[in-house]
């Protein structure tokens, strides 16, 4: 997968060298491309953002500077790529947006500051490549760059060889439709709080039951939410996990 991040701050994205994410570099099961947006600039100022139409409070980016940045970091594939546009105002980005585009063989991303991107900018790249605009919660960041990590992360970790132990991301929360249930490690006691028996008893039929009612039971106080999501038969199937 190639990935490619396009900003004011490019220095806000040098997370995606570290850790999980730069061995997925080394080990070249992904390319990272940074740009700085004022790369494309022509003032002096290298200005990138104007007063908005209408009036109210900020500024928005720039047109022109966004246009010529997509048109050249977009271009040089037979097929387009998948332009992700962060922004509080798009559809919610969730772990089965981040599995599809697992799927994909080219992202890339448009981090925003200011009040936002000229909206004439997703309409022209729609012209010619898939565009989502999609936000990473119900709470407001100052611009597109830690939105892009966070959904860049929970990408790249399921591409094939990124995670240690791929079976990892099979049980992840909200794969199954439940949250995670609690997890333990050594010391059987610490600080007078024990690990619960069934964890110990090497009873695995009874501890993938024990597991999936604590998943039950942590959603339901959790996330009563995604339980309305479940089918019938996986709420039976859970019920009789008790
Ligand atoms: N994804 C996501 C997401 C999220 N969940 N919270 N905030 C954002 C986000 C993403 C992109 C931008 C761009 Cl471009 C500018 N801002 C600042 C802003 C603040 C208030 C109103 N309008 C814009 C962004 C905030």
């Amino acid at each position: 997968m190639r990935i490619d991040v396009i900003t004011i701050f490019p220095d806000y994205m040098a997370p995606l060298r570290e850790a999980l994410l730069g061995k997925a570099i080394e080990r070249e099961r992904i390319s990272v491309g940074v740009h700085d947006l004022r790369g494309w600039t022509h003032d002096v100022h290298r200005a990138v953002d104007d007063s908005p139409y209408g009036g109210g409070p900020g500024m928005v980016m720039k047109p022109q500077v966004w246009g010529e940045a997509l048109d050249e970091v977009c271009a040089g594939s037979d097929s387009p790529p998948r332009l992700v546009v962060p922004t509080p105002a798009g559809s919610p980005f969730t772990q089965q947006t981040a599995v599809r585009w697992s799927e994909e063989p080219w992202l890339v991303f448009a981090c925003g500051r200011y009040e936002g991107i000229d909206q004439r900018v997703m309409d022209d790249a729609a012209r010619r490549m898939p565009v989502e605009e999609v936000s990473i919660g119900d709470y407001v960041l100052v611009g597109g760059e830690v939105a892009a990590l966070t959904m860049i992360e929970s990408v790249v970790r399921l591409l094939p060889g990124v995670l240690g132990n791929p079976a990892s991301a099979e049980q992840d929360s909200f794969s199954d439709g439940l949250l995670e249930g609690p997890c333990y490690t050594r010391p059987e006691a610490w600080r007078d709080l024990p690990v619960p028996d069934v964890l110990r008893s090497g009873n695995h039929a009874a501890i993938d039951r024990w597991r999936r009612y604590q998943a039950l039971e942590r959603t339901w106080q959790r996330r009563p939410d995604l339980l309305e999501a479940l089918s019938d038969d996986e709420l039976d199937r859970a019920d009789r996990a008790r």
